[in-house]
C-alpha cells in the first residue's frame, strides 16, 4: 500500500506519495508578453507532450526540494556540526529520489543536483565541509543553505538563509524582497540587465542594524542568477543582481534560477579558503593525461557525476582516497573546474534567497 505521508527526517520516496506522477504544479504566474502567441493545435500537442516529460521531472525534483528544505528549516539548530547538517539534507534528497548514488551512474539518474552549500556569515556561496571539518553552527551565524535536486538531469536550484538572531531580520527581508521582485520581472523577452536593476533597487532600499552599527544592504555585484540546462547548473545566461546594460533576453523554454545576495560588506566576493565544490567542464574534450591517479579519478567522475557538480565528501563516500593530487591535476588541465567559496570581507554578513522559475510558454500561462 502506498504510504500517504512523509516521515521526519524525510524518507518516503516522493514518487510513492504522488502516484502516476501527479506532482503539484507549483506556482505558475502571469507574465508580460507583448506579442500574442499563436500555435497550431498540432504544434501545441507536440509541444505539450514534449514538455510534459521535462516538466514532470522538474516537478518531482521541486517537490523533493520542497519537502527537504521544509524539514531542514525545522531541524537546523546551533550546536549541530556543518557535516551533520549537510549529510542530513543530502541523505534526505537521496532517500526521496530513491537513488543512493552509491552504485555506478546512480547519482546521474536522480539525486543531488549539486553539493549542499552551507556558507557562513561573510561567505556567500560554494562552501561545504570537507572530511575532518569540525565546525559547529553558532547562535550568531548567518548560514546560506543552497542545495540542488535533480531528476534525470532537470536541476532545481533553490536556497534560503538561516539566522537565529532577530538582528539580521532586515538583511534576510532584503534578499527575499529582491528575489521576489526579480521573479516578477522574469518572463519571455525580459532583459536580464533590467531585471538586475529592479533587484538592486529593491535590495538597496533596506538597511540593517547589527550590534549598534547601521549598514545599507548592498547587492553583491559579482554574483548572478543563471539559466539551467540538463545536467548543467550554470547554463549560458546570467541574471545580474545590479543594474546592467546587458540586453540578453529570457527566451521561451529557458529555466532560470533567480538568486540574490545581500551584504553589509563591500558588496563584492572573492575566492577564499579551501575548495570543496568541483564540476567537469562540459565544453572540454579529451586531453592526454599523464598522471594515472588523474586518469582513474576522471573515470570515477565520468561514471558517477558526468557534468553535475560534486564535492570531496562525495568522493569519500564512493570509497576514493588519496585523490587530491589527481583532482588538482584535473583542475590544472581545465578538465575539472574548481568552485572555491565566494566571500565578502571578514566581519561582514551576507544573505541569499533563490528560486527557480521557468519563464513558461503561453500554454502554461496560468490564469489565477
Ligand atoms: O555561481 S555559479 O558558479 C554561476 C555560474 C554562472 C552563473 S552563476 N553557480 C553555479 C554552480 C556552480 C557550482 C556548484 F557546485 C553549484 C552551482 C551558481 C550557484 N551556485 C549555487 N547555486 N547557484
Ligand atoms: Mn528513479
Ligand atoms: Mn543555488
Ligand atoms: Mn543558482
Amino acid at each position: 500500500k502506498n504510504p500517504t505521508a512523509q516521515t521526519e527526517p524525510p524518507s518516503v520516496m516522493v514518487s510513492q506519495l504522488f502516484p502516476n506522477k501527479s506532482y503539484p504544479k507549483g506556482e505558475e504566474v502571469e507574465y508580460k508578453d507583448e506579442n500574442n502567441y499563436r500555435t497550431t493545435n498540432e504544434e501545441k500537442r507536440h509541444l505539450d507532450n514534449l514538455q510534459s516529460e521535462f516538466l514532470s521531472d522538474f516537478r518531482e525534483a521541486a517537490e523533493i526540494h520542497r519537502q527537504v528544505r521544509q524539514y531542514a528549516k525545522k531541524s537546523i539548530r546551533p550546536g549541530q556540526s556543518l557535516t551533520e547538517i549537510a549529510e542530513t539534507i543530502e541523505n534526505s534528497v537521496r532517500a526521496l529520489t530513491g537513488h543512493s548514488g552509491l552504485t555506478e551512474g546512480d547519482a546521474m539518474a536522480a539525486g543531488m543536483g549539486f553539493p549542499c552549500g552551507l556558507s557562513l556569515n561573510h561567505c556567500a556561496a560554494h562552501y561545504t565541509p570537507n572530511a575532518g571539518n569540525k565546525m559547529v553552527l553558532q547562535q550568531d551565524d548567518v548560514m546560506k543553505v543552497d542545495f540542488g535536486v535533480h531528476v534525470k538531469g532537470r536541476i532545481v536550484d533553490s536556497a534560503f538563509t538561516v539566522a537565529f538572531e532577530p538582528k539580521y531580520d532586515n538583511l534576510l527581508k532584503a534578499v527575499q524582497e529582491a528575489t521576489n521582485a526579480g521573479i516578477r520581472e522574469a518572463g519571455i523577452d525580459a532583459r536580464v540587465g533590467e531585471i538586475g536593476g529592479v533587484i538592486q533597487e529593491t535590495m538597496e532600499s533596506f538597511e540593517v542594524e547589527i550590534d549598534g552599527t547601521t549598514y545599507p544592504v548592498k547587492s553583491i555585484r559579482n554574483l548572478t542568477g543563471h539559466n539551467i540546462l540538463p545536467y548543467s547548473i550554470h547554463g549560458t545566461k546570467a541574471v545580474p543582481i545590479v543594474k546592467s546594460n546587458d540586453v540578453t533576453k529570457m527566451e521561451e523554454g529557458d529555466v532560470f534560477a533567480i538568486e540574490t545576495f545581500g551584504s553589509t560588506g563591500n558588496g563584492y566576493v572573492r575566492d577564499d579558503m579551501e575548495v570543496s565544490h568541483y564540476a567537469k567542464n562540459a565544453d572540454k574534450h579529451h586531453v592526454d593525461l599523464r598522471l594515472s591517479s588523474a586518469k582513474a579519478l576522471l573515470s570515477v567522475i565520468n561514471k558517477n557525476f558526468g557534468t553535475l557538480p560534486f564535492c570531496r565528501r562525495y568522493l569519500d563516500r564512493l570509497g576514493q582516497d588519496k585523490y587530491l593530487l589527481g583532482l588538482n591535476s584535473l583542475v590544472a588541465s581545465d578538465i575539472v573546474e574548481a568552485y572555491p567559496p565566494l566571500c565578502d570581507k571578514k566581519g561582514s554578513y551576507t544573505a541569499q534567497f533563490e528560486h527557480v522559475r521557468p519563464p513558461m510558454s503561453p500554454e502554461y500561462q496560468h490564469v489565477p
